[in-house]
């Protein structure tokens, strides 16, 4: 059985003096049911004291990317060894702004993933369409070769976590409907029975791109929707809680 996770995405937002959403989020975790994961993914520069105060919580931290290599001449990166020794469980890989803003390909993400199982970490894999692709009728064909493409060789017997998030429906307000999500994700749930049998059911698949306290419940109680990759609305403590809230709602 699959443990659902209600993940925060903070992209490239949040200062020292946010961490006190950490605190309001893990305090506010403490009231409500333990059915779900919780985590979130504050830029690298927050991890190490967003580790710090979520610690003997029920909320845990992760990264929003890492470098395949364990160390070397890479300025400007970090390693997935670096995010565990600052206290991170999970790190996000192939999200939709990285491979378009700096050109990551399957193989590229598939690397990073692995290098998270060399770390001990759980990668969150991305994948989805863009909004030309879904006109064009490509939506199964392009998530089923960016799945078969992002997930390493190395994945069976790992925790690992899919995030399906459609480019057209992140930080746009526009939210992908039950039919559409549902569609997708019992796809990559048959996708993943084939490559990983006996496994693919305790496979958490997100579901990611405005999903709001007001829209949650429904996406939530799909078919296939394990939890959700929540990017704006991870930003304030009460929106995230009351996802999470409806997470528990609906499991
Ligand atoms: O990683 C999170 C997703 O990109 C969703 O972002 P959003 O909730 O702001 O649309």
């Amino acid at each position: 059985m699959v443990r659902p996770l209600i993940a925060g995405n903070w992209k490239m937002n949040g200062l020292s003096g946010d961490s006190d959403t950490i605190s309001q989020i893990a305090r506010g975790l403490e009231g409500l049911d333990n059915v779900a994961d919780c985590l979130i993914c504050p830029p690298a520069t927050l991890i190490s004291k967003a580790a710090d105060t979520a610690s003997g919580t029920r909320l845990t931290v992760g990264a929003q990317d890492c470098h395949a290599n364990v160390s070397g001449a890479h300025t400007g990166d970090v390693s997935a060894e670096m995010i565990a020794d600052i206290g991170a469980s999970h790190v996000i890989v192939g999200h939709s702004e990285r491979r378009a803003d700096h050109g990551e390909s399957n193989e590229v993400i598939a690397a990073k993933a692995e290098a998270a199982f060399r770390a001990g970490l759980v990668p969150i894999i991305c994948i989805g369409e863009t909004l030309d692709e879904r006109e064009a009728g490509q939506t199964i064909e392009v998530v089923s070769s960016q799945l078969a493409g992002s997930i390493p060789a190395g994945a069976f017997g790992k925790a690992f976590v899919v995030a399906y998030e459609p480019v057209w429906a992140i930080g746009t307000g526009k939210v992908a409907s039950v039919d559409q999500v549902e569609e997708v994700h019992d796809k990559i749930r048959e996708i993943l029975g084939e490559r990983f049998p006996g496994q693919a059911d305790e496979t958490p698949i997100l579901y990611g791109g405005s999903m709001k306290p007001g829209n949650a419940a429904e996406l939530l109680a799909a078919s296939n929707v394990d939890g959700g990759l929540i990017g704006g609305a991870s930003l304030k403590a009460d929106d995230f809680l009351a996802i999470y809230g409806a997470c528990v709602s609906a499991k």
